[in-house]
């Protein structure tokens, strides 16, 4: 159907304007001799134009066939077609309610461009691996995070990534990784404490749990980053913790500005809130310099194993690089590392108190492993899959409903091929981790709810009981994919453990719901409240126990 429109609004273009002049003609002979030389060449131009650049494009497009949702609107096409409905849920439904061979084409106003989705493991296979550097980040995007981060791994295209990753991916080795244990494990008890405290100062024990876990990836990612302790748990307003989250956050409209409109120019614009995030920018460069080069300093001086162990020590023991090279390494660290793993943990937390009987069989699990071990003695063997099962099937589980980043975005810079379908230069896609994962078709009829046996049991379940590992797009996969996969998925697990062993989590309220905020990170809104009840608490046992028995 979407065909055929496209077939009339375009022949609709090449016929308007011939047929206004021959109106006009009929109706006033004379306007036809009587029309200047530079009027008909005008005329011809634009005739021209919409002939090469709007119509002839549309009728050679390969994806003019392609499957599209049904519910157009009209001459607006897909344009925001589920009126106020998140993108994540529009992706989904698209997904869910779209019968497509692995691609599905949306339409912008009057069909003069289009956006793909890739939707099944073959041609996620083609944008994410086989023809990865056929597709870059749009320039746009890119551009308003160069402006914060600097140059980092995640801004980077073609052989600049490809040198660039090779630099960084031993940092994130399995080993690397796997010697930062005690520092999450640490980290995990600290954030324990922290709960413990805010659950007797609070009424009821309701405490708002995303903030000190937000604090606590900070603090985490500062210190397997660079060595440095942002105190962000301990103190709300750590400096650096306060400069770091506003710069590195700022509001979607600044964004937008800082996008499209100079520097120079938003700089003169009488809005504090603007001078404020760019005067952050600069003075969070400038810390990091410091930063840096005390970090130098101590190395040349001391050359200790441990000043080895972070992961920008680890870089700059590889070769000789530039201050903002390593500045620029360290910030996207910070931004790709720090709110996802917080928003994970904040879900999974949500989750598992919607699912007391899921939460049982993990605090039981968490419990019998960690006793009465002391945390900062444990290692990273302690949270293999093996040994914890059920904690690594509820971390996958939960990042798999609730992909930490929900969707992302590729252009094609040269004509490609997705799933044998040729590709127009300039064609944008889309790859939802959020509604892949959630996809009927690799998932099964329970793709959207959370559970966690799906990857105990069964002949798939490495791959959580889809056919193919694409189907679980949380990280991506490919040259391009999550860099720091392994880092984020023992941190999770290291600071799961230790809140489920001691506390349990509940609705704050009966039939408590949350709403999903966040563009590039998803996380709850508003903050996420819930009941922590410390099950060293003989009260909070005994209402346990009641709810167990109801
Ligand atoms: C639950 C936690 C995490 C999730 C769900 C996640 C997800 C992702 C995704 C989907 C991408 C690809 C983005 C794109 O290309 O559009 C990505 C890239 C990246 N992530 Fe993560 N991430 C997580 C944690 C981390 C952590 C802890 C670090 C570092 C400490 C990290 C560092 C990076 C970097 C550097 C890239 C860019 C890789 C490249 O382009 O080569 N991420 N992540």
């Amino acid at each position: 159907m979407h065909y055929w429109r496209g077939v009339i609004t375009h022949v609709s273009f090449l016929l308007a304007q011939p047929i206004y002049l021959a109106i006009r003609c009929f109706v006033d002979t004379t306007d036809f001799t009587s029309r200047s030389s530079i009027s008909w060449f005008l005329h011809g131009v634009a005739w021209l134009y919409i002939v090469t650049q709007v119509s002839i494009p549309f009728f050679k497009n390969p994806l003019r066939r392609l499957p599209s949702p049904p519910n157009e609107r009209f001459l607006l096409c897909h344009l925001n077609f589920n009126g106020g409905k998140p993108f994540t849920t529009i992706y989904e439904d698209i997904i869910n309610n779209t019968p497509n061979d692995g691609i599905v084409v949306l339409w912008g106003p009057l069909y003069l461009q289009c956006e793909i989705i890739a939707t099944q493991p073959e041609t996620l296979m083609d944008v994410l691996n086989t023809h990865n550097y056929d597709w870059e980040k749009p320039k746009l995007i890119r551009k308003s995070l160069i402006s914060i981060l600097g140059e980092g791994l995640i801004n980077v295209e073609g052989s600049k990534h490809k040198a660039m990753r090779r630099v960084v991916a031993p940092s994130f080795s399995g080993r690397q990784v796997r010697e930062l244990a005690p520092l999450f494990c640490a980290s995990g008890a600290a954030l324990r404490e922290v709960l413990a405290h805010e659950a007797t100062h609070h009424h009821g024990g309701i405490v708002e749990v995303a903030s000190p876990i937000s604090r606590v990836t900070l603090d985490i990612i500062g210190a397997a980053g660079v060595g440095m302790n942002f105190r962000a748990l301990e103190k709300e307003d750590s400096k650096l913790a306060k400069l770091y989250r506003e710069t590195s956050q700022p509001p979607a409209f600044f964004l937008l500005v800082d996008t499209f409109i100079p520097k120079w120019f938003i700089r003169r614009v009488p809005w504090g809130g603007f001078a404020r995030i760019m005067n952050g920018q600069v003075q969070l460069w400038q810390e990091m310099r410091v930063i840096l080069q005390q970090k130098k300093g101590r190395m040349n001086q001391e050359k200790t194993e441990q000043h080895g162990k972070d992961i920008i020590a680890h870089i700059m023991q590889s070769g000789d690089f530039s201050d903002d090279y390593l500045i620029s390494q360290l910030l996207t660290f910070l931004a790709a590392g720090h709110s996802t793993t917080a928003s994970a943990l904040a879900w999974a937390l949500w989750l598992l108190s919607q699912n007391p009987e899921i939460q049982d069989r993990l605090h039981s699990e968490c419990s019998t492993t960690l006793g009465n071990k002391d945390m900062t003695e444990l290692d990273a063997s302690t949270f293999d899959s093996e040994k914890m099962p059920f904690l690594t099937a509820v971390c996958n589980e939960t990042l798999r409903v609730y992909p930490s980043a929900p969707n992302t975005v590729r252009e094609a810079v040269v004509s490609t091929t997705v799933g044998g379908v040729p590709i127009p230069k300039g064609t944008t896609v889309s790859i939802p981790p959020w509604a892949i994962n959630r996809s009927r078709v690799l998932w099964g009829a329970d793709a959207a709810e959370f559970v966690p046996d799906r990857w105990l049991h069964g002949p798939n379940a490495a791959t959580g009981g889809a056919q193919s590992p694409l189907a679980y797009a949380t990280f991506l996969h490919g040259p391009r994919s999550c860099i720091g996969k392994s880092f984020a998925l023992l941190e999770m697990k290291c600071l799961l453990a230790p809140l489920v062993a001691r506390f349990r989590f509940e609705p704050a309220y009966p039939g408590q719901t949350v709403e999903m905020a966040g563009f590039l990170t998803i996380k709850p809104k508003g903050g996420l409240r819930l009941r922590v009840c410390d099950l060293r608490n003989v009260e909070c046992k005994a209402t346990s126990a009641i709810q167990e028995t109801l």
